[in-house]
């Protein structure tokens, strides 16, 4: 594996701001580097501890020094994100996506209620109503909330699938067994580690695994995931972005273009942030494989020094340990 001290010569810690509060978050930290085979990133979120976060290092040492597989295809069909604003904001949000034919609408926000949820989703199906529809509770419903909610916004029309309606994988399977069959469920949060998704499968708690590359620790390791989930279970893969840089989000759609029989993928982030390391235009509701290699004008831009540099490099050299242990 690569040195330690090789990452921190080559370390960049970057702040990415935001367009829309995401995930709580308005600015995005991250920490690239460049290696023989490219840029790689290093950015779990701030509350991750080390042992989740290796994984992260581990994603952005195979784009850096490994380089990434051969992608099957040109380019990936994505999702419309449409976070949880109100109804009538939710043109402007679609806006930004030209040509998306599924749109995935974050539900059950904290202040909010089902009417909310079912506004914004009917405000979605009357913009795309040829769309696709997927729900994103991030694991905000109890059993019962999300029993309700899936049954009535079923009543108003198909969902793809409802996204982490709970927290637990044992609250996934429930809710799975209650809507029986009127709407696939899907597990997010519920794998965060190359182990999760089979647990997820035994329990028969999701038809579908939201698979990021970074937490699963790198392109191959989605790979391997998602090629045992469909062996295993039948169950169906989204690659998604963890609110990526454009530099991790190569990577995100390199896994993407890997997987033969893949649904739109949840990486349309990029236009969350007003400054980014890179473009990864969004055409016709695609996005097009390719890897990005920030210029020194991107990086001027968003680049930190000091105490975020300082506390990025602290937690490159824990993980690094880990990952060389
Ligand atoms: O899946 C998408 O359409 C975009 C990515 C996305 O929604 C997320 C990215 C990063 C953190 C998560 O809270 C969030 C999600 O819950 O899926
Ligand atoms: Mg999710």
């Amino acid at each position: 594996m690569v040195d330690v001290d090789e990452l921190v010569a080559a370390a960049r810690v970057v702040q990415l701001p935001m367009r829309v509060r995401f995930r709580g978050i308005t600015t995005r930290e991250a920490l690239v580097f460049e290696g023989p085979a490219g840029w790689g990133e290093f950015g779990p979120f701030p509350e991750y501890g080390d042992a989740e976060a290796a994984h992260w290092l581990r994603a952005g040492i195979e784009a850096a020094y490994e380089g990434l597989p051969a992608p099957l295809r040109t380019r990936v069909e994505v999702n419309a994100t449409v976070p949880a604003v109100p109804a009538d904001g939710v043109s402007a949000v679609l806006a930004q996506f030209p040509g998306c034919r599924t749109a995935k609408v974050k539900v059950a926000e904290k202040g909010q209620t089902l009417e909310d949820d079912l506004a914004r989703v009917a405000a979605v199906r009357k913009a795309m109503p040829d769309g696709a529809i997927r729900v994103d509770a991030n694991g905000g419903w109890t059993v019962p909330q999300a029993h309700e909610a899936i049954t009535r916004l079923v009543a108003d029309g198909p969902l793809d699938y409802a996204e982490q309606p709970c927290a637990s994988v044992e609250e996934l399977a429930e809710v799975r067994r209650l809507v029986d069959g009127a709407c696939d469920i899907a597990a997010d949060e519920s794998i965060r580690r190359a182990t999760d998704p089979m647990r997820v499968a035994e329990l028969g708690a999701a038809d579908v695994a939201v698979v990021k590359v970074a937490p699963i620790g790198g392109v191959r390791a989605v790979l391997a995931v998602a090629d045992a989930l469909r062996a295993a279970a039948g169950v169906r893969v989204t690659v998604s972005s963890a609110l990526d840089t454009a530099v991790g989000l190569s990577a995100g759609i390199v896994a993407a273009a890997c997987i033969e029989d893949g649904n739109a993928a949840g990486l349309g982030t990029g236009g969350f942030f007003t400054a980014d390391l890179g473009e990864h235009p969004l055409v016709d509701g695609a996005l097009a494989v390719r890897t990005v290699a920030p210029t020194a004008e991107r990086l001027a831009a968003v680049e930190v020094f000091g105490e975020r540099r300082d506390w990025w490099l602290d937690r490159l050299r824990r993980c690094h340990a880990l990952l060389a242990r």
